[in-house]
């Protein structure tokens, strides 16, 4: 135990991939905002300088256009010339500035998009299987692809918002200067523009939240009837499941007309509020110049500072923008509020790979499918499980080698707690193989080789053997160089490629989930005579079939979700009811 005497804490999963995400927040997806503009701080800081700039420049505009009209009138024109140079000037700086900021908005963009992306997708991995248990798989792609591209556009969308907020606040201060009236009579009717912006955030967060839920239910659709496309055209049901995928169409239709609405209805009434400012200022400042308390070019300057005052129009595409974004961060939360899986500090003492489950229970969908298991497997020996359909075999197999959590109890190897170990301890020290492994490595070579580490051409090859691999994997244009996209494997082929993998990798455990049932009787003997001809791995095979129980060391018959007995193969065999599992008499 000297090697495990380090302290029973665990680790929480990656940076940034550990649950409780959305503690804090008001909204759950602000903190996400929050993390991605704090990302690109510094690009954010100067897109909000360059459309300050910008905006100083177009604020300053009227005032020296007045000035100019002012001194004209009065006839000073070598002083006007140079007040029109530089009225020349404050029209190009927007312009250059509003370019350099388009540039810049676009690649803070994609920086903050790829960091999120980077970010969600480690998360989801190192949640493991519980992601896809929790969002359809389609679903989780449209919130990695999709919603993180909205969340990326909110950096510089809030570093335009401050300008968009800065061009109305200084048109009011400006028309404070000129003279205090005019900034009263605006103010009058400014509450009428708060409410309109208000309303409309309102209205655009749900339309825009209901659109978002919509197309990820499209998406996991879609890829659910993608991936059983056989399944589809061997039952004839294309038309109706065409019609299940599009389903949420009209919703989606819905929204998108609601979110035109909400829109339309925004400008329709800055159509109205906006001019009524825009008079009132124009009435007041013609009292005030028939008064004499202003010039020509004043009313010239405040004529133009109405409008910018009540230039809510570029407000209102950076709020609906943000709108977006926020909603969006929200689904993108919801994903990372799943806890990752935490993993302890400790290594494993010297043992034979004795695994131990006590008092184990598991809860999948609610419901408890796995109650009270106590189970002993005795280092290098080898265990088969077996019961009905449905009975939590696979579920046991999860938590074996700590795919999943029990609900309750304890999963030990070699008496240190599963949870305890070390990421890459655990990793090296149990292998797993299922019914439908992922061809996942880029070669054929590669995908026995993916794992934990990599066990080197000659253990490739030695573990192909076992599995019973290497001869049709040799028969393949470029061998184990062949990539997997042109190699289009069997179901059995690719079950040994799977159990090539499990036999490179596993340190003191080998799992097998299923992981023969696709292999014809004569190759299913091979593999199982060269899994059971070794007492150095500990083996947990679920199985359906009697000869592969025979041929296990101690069998762990489950009923309805509990361990109802266990023995030798032979002495259960006694039992009328255990070889009825098998179909036989
Ligand atoms: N993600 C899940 N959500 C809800 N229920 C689940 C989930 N995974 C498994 N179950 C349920 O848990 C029970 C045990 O499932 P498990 O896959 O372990 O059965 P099994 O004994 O391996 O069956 P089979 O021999 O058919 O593979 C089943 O009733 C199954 O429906």
């Amino acid at each position: 135990m000297a090697q495990t005497a380090q302290t029973a804490q665990t680790r929480t999963a990656p940076a940034g991939t550990a649950g409780g995400e959305n503690s804090g927040g008001r909204h759950p997806g602000d903190r996400i905002l929050r993390d991605a503009t704090r990302h690109s701080a510094a690009r954010t800081v100067a897109l909000a300088l360059l459309a300050v700039t910008a905006i100083g420049a177009t604020l300053l505009l009227p005032a020296a256009l007045g000035h100019t009209l002012d001194l004209l009138l009065a006839r000073r024109g070598a002083e006007a010339t140079r007040w029109v140079l530089l009225c020349a000037g404050l029209v190009c700086a927007p312009a250059a500035l509003d370019a350099l900021e388009d540039v810049l908005s676009g690649t803070t963009a994609a920086r903050a998009t790829a960091w999120l992306r980077h970010r969600l997708l480690a998360h989801v991995l190192a949640v493991g299987p519980r992601a896809t248990a929790r969002f359809a798989p389609g679903d989780l792609v449209t919130r990695l692809v999709g919603n993180a591209a909205d969340v990326g556009t909110a950096p510089g969308t809030l570093a335009g918002s401050v300008a968009s907020v800065a061009a109305p606040l200084g048109g009011v201060v400006a028309l404070g200067l000129i003279d205090p009236w005019l900034a009263v009579g605006f103010l009058a009717g400014a509450p009428l523009l708060a409410l309109l912006l208000r309303a409309f955030a309102r209205a655009s967060g749900d339309c825009a939240a209901e659109y978002q839920r919509l197309q990820g239910e499209i998406a996991g659709r879609l890829v659910e009837a993608v991936g059983g496309a056989r399944t589809i055209a061997a039952a004839g049901t294309e038309r109706r499941e065409t019609t299940r995928v599009l389903a949420p169409l009209p919703g989606l239709s819905h929204q998108g007309h609601r979110m035109w609405r909400v829109q339309g209805r925004a400008a329709a009434q800055a159509v109205t509020v906006v001019p009524l400012l825009q008079i009132t200022v124009l009435a007041v400042a013609g009292l005030r110049l028939t008064q004499g308390a202003l010039s020509v070019g004043d009313l010239l300057a405040a004529s133009r500072y109405a409008v910018l005052a009540t230039g809510v129009g570029v407000l209102v595409g950076h709020l609906g923008a943000i709108v977006r974004a926020r909603t969006a961060a929200g689904r993108v939360a919801e994903v990372l509020a799943e806890p990752g899986t935490a993993h302890g500090y400790c290594r494993l003492p010297a043992g034979p790979g004795t695994l131990e489950l006590r008092g184990v229970s598991a809860e999948r969908g609610g419901r408890t499918v796995l109650r009270d298991v106590d189970l002993v497997v005795p280092g290098g020996t080898s265990l088969a499980v077996v019961g009905r359909s449905g009975t939590g075999k696979s579920v046991l197999a999860e938590l074996a080698g700590r795919l999943a959590d029990p609900a309750a109890g304890v999963v030990t190897l070699d008496g240190v707690p599963l949870r305890e170990l070390g990421h890459d301890t655990l990793r090296r020290a149990v292998g797993y193989a299922f019914a439908r492994p992922a061809p996942l490595g880029g070669t054929i070579g590669g995908t026995i080789a993916f794992g934990a580490f990599d066990p080197g051409p000659d253990a490739v090859t030695e573990a192909a053997r076992a599995a019973c691999a290497d001869g049709f994997v040799r028969r393949l244009p470029l061998g184990y160089a062949t990539p997997c996209e042109a190699a289009p494997l069997s179901g059995g082929e690719s079950q040994r490629l799977g159990l090539a993998r499990a036999f490179a990798h596993a340190g003191r455990v080998l799992i097998l989930d299923d992981a023969t049932s696709s292999l014809d009787t004569l190759t299913e003997h091979e593999v199982t005579r060269a899994l059971h001809g070794t007492t150095t791995r500990t083996r947990v095979v679920v199985a359906h079939r009697a000869s592969t129980a025979a041929r296990a060391d101690r069998v762990a018959w489950l009923a309805d979700g509990r361990l109802h007995a266990t023995g030798t193969h032979e002495d259960l065999w006694r039992d009328p009811e255990y070889r009825a599992l098998f179909g036989a008499r």
